[in-house]
């Protein structure tokens, strides 16, 4: 690894493991990378890391999940200037199908005058849910996964991502 790789931090919140679970594998697939649960706070070592990988479930109807509505104000209140941010997000197209993955659209508002530059959108293909704040003009914000319907294209998505995700993480 040179000096000059980017130093990444993967920060996810996670009701039910599913989110963990993917941030974890990401965290494999990120060589120096570094995993840290929101539900611990932001991490006092942030403003050392030149990407940040975001990752949330959404629940209720479309809303933050738990640990990162308790500490999203603290990460939004970071200038973050110079810093990448990307993202992922957990969430159900069959149960939810108005709402899925919202939590990445209402991170990425929370942060938007942090003066983060957002990466990792990615075309949006394979999907079936109605609507999305994760969605911008058929651009998905992000990584998005299913694991209560598509549990079967994870990999993929996952591997799609990163490859698409492949120059800023050299
Ligand atoms: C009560 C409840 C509400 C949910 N609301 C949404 C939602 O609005 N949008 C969505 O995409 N998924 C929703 N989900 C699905 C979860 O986001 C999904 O199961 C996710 O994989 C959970 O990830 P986690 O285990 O990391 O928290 C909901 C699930 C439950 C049980």
């Amino acid at each position: 690894m040179g000096d000059n790789m980017s130093k990444v931090a993967i920060i996810y919140g996670s009701t039910t493991d599913n989110t963990a679970t993917v941030a974890k594998e990401l965290s494999g697939r990120i060589s120096g990378s570094e995993l840290f649960n929101i539900a611990d706070g932001v991490p006092s070592n942030i403003l050392d890391f030149d990407l940040l990988i975001l990752g949330a479930s959404t629940w209720g109807l479309g809303e933050l999940q738990d640990d990162w509505q308790d500490n999203i104000g603290d990460l939004a209140g970071l200038d973050l200037a110079g810093k990448k941010v990307a993202f992922f997000g957990l969430g159900d197209q069959e149960g939810y199908p108005d709402t899925f993955c919202d939590s990445v659209g209402l991170i990425k508002d929370e942060l938007a005058s942090s003066g983060a530059e957002f990466v990792g959108s990615i075309v949006k293909e394979g999907y079936s849910f109605d609507e999305s704040r994760a969605e911008e003009n058929g651009t998905l914000l992000g990584l998005l996964i299913d694991e209560d319907n598509e549990s079967a294209m994870t990999d993929d998505r996952i591997s799609q991502w990163l490859e698409s995700m492949s120059t800023l993480l050299s």
